[in-house]
């Protein structure tokens, strides 16, 4: 079967079962797997994830691309998110991927599918308030990525900081073989943290966007003065703003749970810039001022 399998140029599957024979082989053959899951409309932040994983000594880089429809609780999100794949696949193979997994929804869920994962606590949280079913639908769909790929790593971006932090919870809590590798947020030149939703962005929505990173830079600045302070700077910044609909702006700790006095810390923020809901969140160091 290896011998069939051309590394060093793009090679695209659907299949599942097809391409968990194919990751088998490999690994037959003793390569390593570094693993991109995506949902397309790839731009520089996937191209960074990818980069790295492709730096990884002596593995093959295998990237999925699929919209899981499990995942949008908002029926309208999923109709609007793009679908670039013919350009998707440029980009994977500027950046040099070995193997791309493009199932389509029926290839994931047959009929008669029922099994998910449920998160738990972490996962009601911040997004998981605002978007029931979300973090069940990503982590029920990373885990059958998982098993048809069984990747030695997986990278995954900063920028979606509670999918990270419970993607990384799930790998340990049922035992998972795999390698959780986060990767620092990308962002625009004025701030803005790169998403395939800012594609939906009118002009004047893009410029009033920026808020959110401002938002959070003025947290970060503040972290020296202690949680109090951050809070009421990053809020003060989104006040500001009232053409966008704020709907969180949380300050906590590296994983989630209650902010401390002092030491590392995560500001988080979501909103929705007209039709567009967006998320970022930056690392925040608290009371050493
Ligand atoms: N700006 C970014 N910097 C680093 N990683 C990113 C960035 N944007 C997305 N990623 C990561 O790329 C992977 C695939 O994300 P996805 O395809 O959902 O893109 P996205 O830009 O997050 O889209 P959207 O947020 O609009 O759904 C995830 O691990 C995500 O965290
Ligand atoms: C991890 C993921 C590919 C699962 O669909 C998605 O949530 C994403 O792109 O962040
Ligand atoms: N990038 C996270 C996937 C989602 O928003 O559904």
């Amino acid at each position: 079967m290896t011998a069939e399998i051309k590394l060093g140029e793009l090679t695209v599957y659907s299949g599942p079962s097809e391409f968990a024979r194919v990751t088998r082989a490999l690994r037959g053959t003793g390569r390593q797997i570094a693993f991109v899951p995506t949902m397309g409309a790839l731009h520089e932040g996937h191209r960074e994830l990818l980069r790295r994983a492709r730096r990884i000594p002596n593995a093959v880089l295998v990237a999925s691309i699929f919209v899981n429809p499990l995942q949008f609780n908002d029926s309208r999100d999923l109709e609007r998110y793009p679908r670039p794949l013919e350009t998707d696949l440029d980009v994977c193979r500027a950046e040099r991927v070995d193997l791309a997994f493009t199932p389509s929804t029926e290839d994931v869920y047959p009929p008669g599918a029922d099994t998910t994962v449920q998160p738990g606590r972490l996962g009601e949280l911040l997004e998981g308030a605002h978007r029931p079913g979300h973090f069940a639908g990503v982590l029920t769909v990373v885990a059958k990525l998982f098993n048809i790929v069984r990747p030695d790593f997986a990278l995954f971006g900063e920028k979606d900081y509670q999918q990270l932090t419970l993607i990384k919870r799930m790998v340990a809590d049922l035992n998972m073989d795999t390698a959780v590798i986060g990767v620092p947020t990308v962002r625009e030149p004025d701030g803005l943290a790169l998403s395939s939703r800012n594609a939906l962005l009118s002009t004047e929505d893009r410029e009033l966007a920026v808020t959110l990173s401002a938002a959070l830079t003025a947290g970060a600045y503040a972290g020296p003065h202690g949680p109090d302070v951050v809070r009421a700077a990053a809020r003060a910044v989104a006040d500001a703003e009232p053409k966008i609909d704020w709907e969180y702006l949380e300050l906590t700790d590296p994983d989630l749970g209650p902010a401390p006095d002092s030491g590392p810390a995560r500001l988080l923020v979501a909103a929705k810039v007209g039709q567009t809901r967006l998320i970022d969140n930056v690392p925040v160091q608290l009371g050493t001022g």
